[in-house]
């Protein structure tokens, strides 16, 4: 403990912070749920399938199932003749077999028939009477043919546990057969304002007063993750209430997020409380960011509790990087999109070396190039984060960027 007690006020980076909180966090449970219940979920387990897709070989085109060597050399000035010995009905098993110089007839989405490797398009072909076609240019074996297995084969993992279910993991999930999947459980946060300068929104400020944005804020970031948010309300500056609101929230929930409190001032009573939670505590107190240094990060059997700052953009910007990434996948893990625009910047911005900034900026785009324009304030302006639509990250090593550099950007 007293190793632990000597790295607070060491501010950490945010890769640091995220290894030792990601080193004792144990949240979240499994659920199964219908396909239809699944869009947006967290995979639980990887999926493998049984079947394969297609389940036989299909036409992707209209026209005549044929073999792909008796059409070798076949032109519109000397077509290939085949004799059409049958039809494929859709939905149906082909049965027989094609025999040289035989075509059947087949339509797309159509299984091909034995003793078939290809398909000609109608649109390459002249029927001279009800059984003769003729061919006017060649395919190769496998021309039009969309082989059994070819887009999932048996056995093959075809989505892996950790992914969100997307659309088109949908249709994946429908085609081989799978009518139920197993998610993890939407992640519980509570979050708690402090301050007894915080009122509820629906209330008038006297002097001295703000309404309550923190709750609200991280309670959208929160929703839009898929989480399962939950307001605790607003508790003020005492070491006895918040440690109660703090422990029921901790009871019921698998992530705590505290707003205020977590500077250095006689009141900011956040570190105090959440290390008298229960073991480990508190693990760092301050990251090398701006906005966003005063935070407080710690677990408490498994769960993680943040004591984020006070200023509405400094503590959404530290939910986005710290509280996100566990929403979305349960852990932190390498995620190289996580700035996935490359923007470039209209105009200098000065940041110190040694701590990472995180800025606002409005994207848009000018001649065919994205660019990104800071959006100027202080951290307790919330409506610079409206106006902002992604967060720009200034390595730890630069003093700044300048106008026509580029920048890696996260979309808010
Ligand atoms: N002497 C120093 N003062 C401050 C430092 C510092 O290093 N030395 N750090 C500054 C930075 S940076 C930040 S960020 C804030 C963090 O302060 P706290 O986390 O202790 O938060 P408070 O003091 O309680 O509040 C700060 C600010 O935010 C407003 N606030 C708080 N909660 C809410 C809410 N739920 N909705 C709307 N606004 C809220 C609060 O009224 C204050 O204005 O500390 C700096 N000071
Ligand atoms: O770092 Mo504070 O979090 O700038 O506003």
């Amino acid at each position: 403990m007293a190793e632990l007690f000597q790295d607070l006020f060491q501010a950490r980076t945010v890769e640091e912070a995220r290894t030792i909180i990601g080193g004792h966090i144990n949240i979240g449970g499994i659920e199964k749920v219908l396909l239809l219940e699944s869009p947006g979920r967290r995979l639980a387990e990887d999926v493998r399938a049984l079947d394969a897709v297609p389940g036989f070989d299909r036409s992707t085109m209209d026209g005549f199932a044929v073999k792909a060597r008796d059409t070798f050399g076949a032109s519109e000035s000397l077509p290939a003749y085949l004799d059409v010995t049958g039809e494929v009905l859709m939905g149906r098993e082909a049965v027989g077999n094609i025999g040289t110089g035989q075509a059947w007839r087949i339509p797309t989405g159509g299984m091909l028939p034995p003793g078939a490797d290809a398909v000609v398009m109608v649109e390459y072909t002249e029927e001279l009477d009800d059984r003769t076609i003729g061919v006017t240019r060649p395919v190769a074996p496998g021309d039009h043919v969309v082989r059994c297995g070819e887009d999932i084969s048996p056995g093959a993992r075809v989505l892996s546990a950790g992914q969100i279910i997307r659309p088109q993991d949908l249709g994946l999930l429908s085609s081989v057969g799978l009518t139920e999947v197993a998610v993890a459980l939407p992640i519980r946060v509570g979050i708690i304002s402090t301050g007894d300068e915080v009122i509820e929104p629906g209330c008038s400020p006297a002097p001295g007063q703000v309404r309550d944005i923190n709750s609200y804020a991280l309670y959208g970031q929160a929703a839009a993750c898929g989480a399962k948010p939950c307001i605790y309300g607003i508790v003020r500056d005492s070491y006895e209430l918040l440690l109660d609101k703090v422990r029921q929230a901790l009871a019921e929930c698998d992530i705590v997020l505290l707003s205020g409190g977590s500077s250095v001032g006689v009141r900011d009573v956040a570190h105090k409380v959440i290390d008298s939670l229960g073991f480990p505590g508190v693990l760092f107190h301050g990251i090398s960011i701006k906005p966003g240094k005063p935070t407080v990060g710690a677990v408490v059997d498994g769960k993680p509790v943040f004591g984020l700052p006070g200023h509405p953009v400094s503590a959404m910007v530290v939910f986005e990087l710290l509280v996100t990434p566990l929403l979305k996948y349960g852990i932190y893990r390498n995620n190289p999109l996580e700035f996935p625009v490359r923007a470039r910047m209209t105009r200098n911005m000065r940041s110190a070396a040694g701590r990472e900034d995180y800025l606002r900026v409005r994207l848009y785009k000018d001649e065919e190039i994205i660019v990104a324009e800071p959006i100027l304030g202080k951290s307790g302006l919330i409506s610079t984060m409206v106006q902002a639509n992604g967060l720009a990250r200034i390595p730890a090593e630069k003093e700044g960027v300048e106008a026509g550099e580029y920048v890696e950007v996260k979309l808010i």
